[in-house]
């Protein structure tokens, strides 16, 4: 098979890095060798961002409008190649043909809004004599300038749409953008980016710089010539990365634990429904993924029937063939949640279904009567298996979902909206999904990580508003 060692992108052209060195990127599902990228140079790395920064100073006095041109012309192009990037992500990241189409479409609209967004925001102006002592006659004029150079930094999940969810607001608002996307996922950045080329974005705005993140991570990520960072992926690499970042804004939307919490009085086959959506499609490599389900003591039997039937009813195999559970992205990550299941199982849970395993793939895994003491009460599988803890209070439910390090979502299942509101109030968590499954959508909702979840916001407009500050200009009038 011919397999294509896809160029970097640089000031406008595709090059090979003078490394010589390419990353080998395998299928996670047919572990074929599907392509090979860059592994480019500090000395690249240098000049892209020495390009990015020469770009973004004409980029910032583009009018709005034709900025909006460009990125009205990308959202054009991606859909002109939905068919061949989702083919990519596919094949690159395990991910159904369905669902990577859909992403594809999403993440156009995404752009498509962001775009409108900004063209409506607008600065505002304050009079002096609101404070005491102030006149009249002093009045400012605060609007949002761009920062200069945003590095992006997505994770492998949603290689377009996490991409594409940093890129469209920094580009609008006249930043220039370093592009680094996940290894696994590369492919799918560099089409991406292949579709931006074709919109006739000028050059240097955008550039793709590919290697191992632990290889040029922290080269990036301290490097004097980036003036923010937005970053998605593990809570791990995520608290690193804070460190080591300069006095630069940082926007990170890291992993999670999030809890379904389930009620005596919740409409239990509902619930269900939903709990497994959010906790098993796309084999639960997702952040907002329901990971744990903490359900009252009364209705569990009754729960666990329901959830047992349902999850023996998803759909597992490879994702070319539409499946809901397919293979998980790396054999590392296959071992990692079969050692949260072994751990449960030998401190005493009690498994319902699955616990199957074909190289990466793992069949879906109920474990009833997870307890505090094992690992999958807690730990982030980024996979295919959901933990029921049963509670005896919502006192209990909040507490637990409390002691969490993670704070990204959490569920409630209840017909009582008092109660449900009572126990959403003290649920430490950025969003909170009532009679709902925990998930990032719309996109236009503000979209918040707490604790070790993240710091900052993303969601559109939330978006724009953390790749620009605010300037100040005062006018003193004479009278
Ligand atoms: N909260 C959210 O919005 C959100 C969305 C999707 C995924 N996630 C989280 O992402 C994780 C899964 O994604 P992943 O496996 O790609 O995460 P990861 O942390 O392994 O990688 C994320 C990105 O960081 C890069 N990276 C690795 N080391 C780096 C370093 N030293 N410096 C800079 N960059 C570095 C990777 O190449 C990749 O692009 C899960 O924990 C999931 O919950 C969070």
């Amino acid at each position: 098979m011919n397999v294509t060692t896809y160029k970097f992108y640089m000031n406008g052209e595709w090059k090979e890095s003078s490394s010589q060195q390419a990353i080998e990127i395998y299928s996670p599902y047919s572990l074929d060798l599907i392509g090979r990228v860059q592994a480019i140079t500090r000395e690249e790395i240098d000049e892209a961002i020495s390009f990015a920064q020469e770009a973004q100073k004409n980029w910032k006095e583009v009018s709005l409008q034709d900025r909006a041109q460009y990125l009205y012309k990308w959202a054009n192009e991606l859909m002109g190649m939905q068919d061949e990037i989702a083919e990519i992500v596919m094949k690159e990241v395990g991910k159904s043909l369905k669902d990577a189409k859909s992403e594809v479409a999403r993440t156009a609209d995404l752009i498509r809004y962001t775009v409108e967004e900004a063209l409506h925001m607008h600065g505002e102006s304050m009079k002096g004599d609101s404070f005491p002592g102030g006149s009249k006659s002093k009045v400012a004029m605060i609007e949002r300038v761009p920062l200069g150079v945003v590095l992006a930094i997505p994770p492998f999940n949603y290689p377009v749409n996490l991409a594409a969810a940093k890129l469209a607001p920094a580009l609008i608002s006249g930043n220039a953008v370093i592009f680094k996307p996940a290894t696994q996922g590369a492919i799918s950045g560099i089409k991406m980016i292949e579709a931006l080329h074709k919109a006739g974005l000028p050059k240097g705005l955008v550039n793709i710089v590919t290697g191992r993140g632990a290889v040029i991570g922290d080269y990036l990520v301290e490097h004097k010539g980036i003036n923010m960072i937005s970053f998605t992926g593990g809570t791990n690499t995520g608290t690193q990365l804070a460190k080591k970042a300069a006095m630069i804004p940082l926007v990170l939307e890291l992993g999670g634990k999030d809890p379904g919490i389930v009620c005596e009085d919740a409409d239990l086959q509902e619930a269900a429904k939903q709990i497994i959506s959010g906790a098993f499609s796309y084999s639960g490599q997702r952040c907002t993924a329901i990971k744990r389900v903490l359900v009252h003591e009364s209705v569990a039997n009754k729960l666990l029937k329901i959830l047992k039937e349902e999850v023996e009813k998803l759909s597992v195999g490879s994702p070319e063939e539409g499946n809901t559970v397919v293979p998980l992205i790396d054999t590392g990550s296959a071992d990692f949640v079969q050692g949260l299941i072994g751990d449960a199982l030998e401190k005493g849970a009690t498994l319902v279904t699955g616990n199957k395993r074909e190289d990466n793939l793992i069949h879906p895994t109920l474990l009833d009567h997870v307890t505090i003491d094992m690992r999958v009460a807690w730990e982030e599988p980024f996979g295919p298996v959901l933990p029921i803890i049963r509670v005896s209070s919502d006192e209990e439910a909040i507490r637990i979902a409390n002691e969490s390090e993670f704070g990204l979502q959490a569920s409630i299942f209840t017909k009582d909206i008092n109660r449900a509101f009572a126990i959403a109030n003290q649920i430490e968590a950025g969003s909170v999904q009532i009679n709902g499954r925990t998930e990032r959508g719309p996109d236009h909702f503000p979209f918040i990580g707490v604790k070790g979840s993240g710091m900052g916001a993303q969601g559109v407009r939330k978006g724009l508003e953390s790749m620009t500050r605010e300037k100040v200009t005062v006018l003193n009038l004479t009278k």
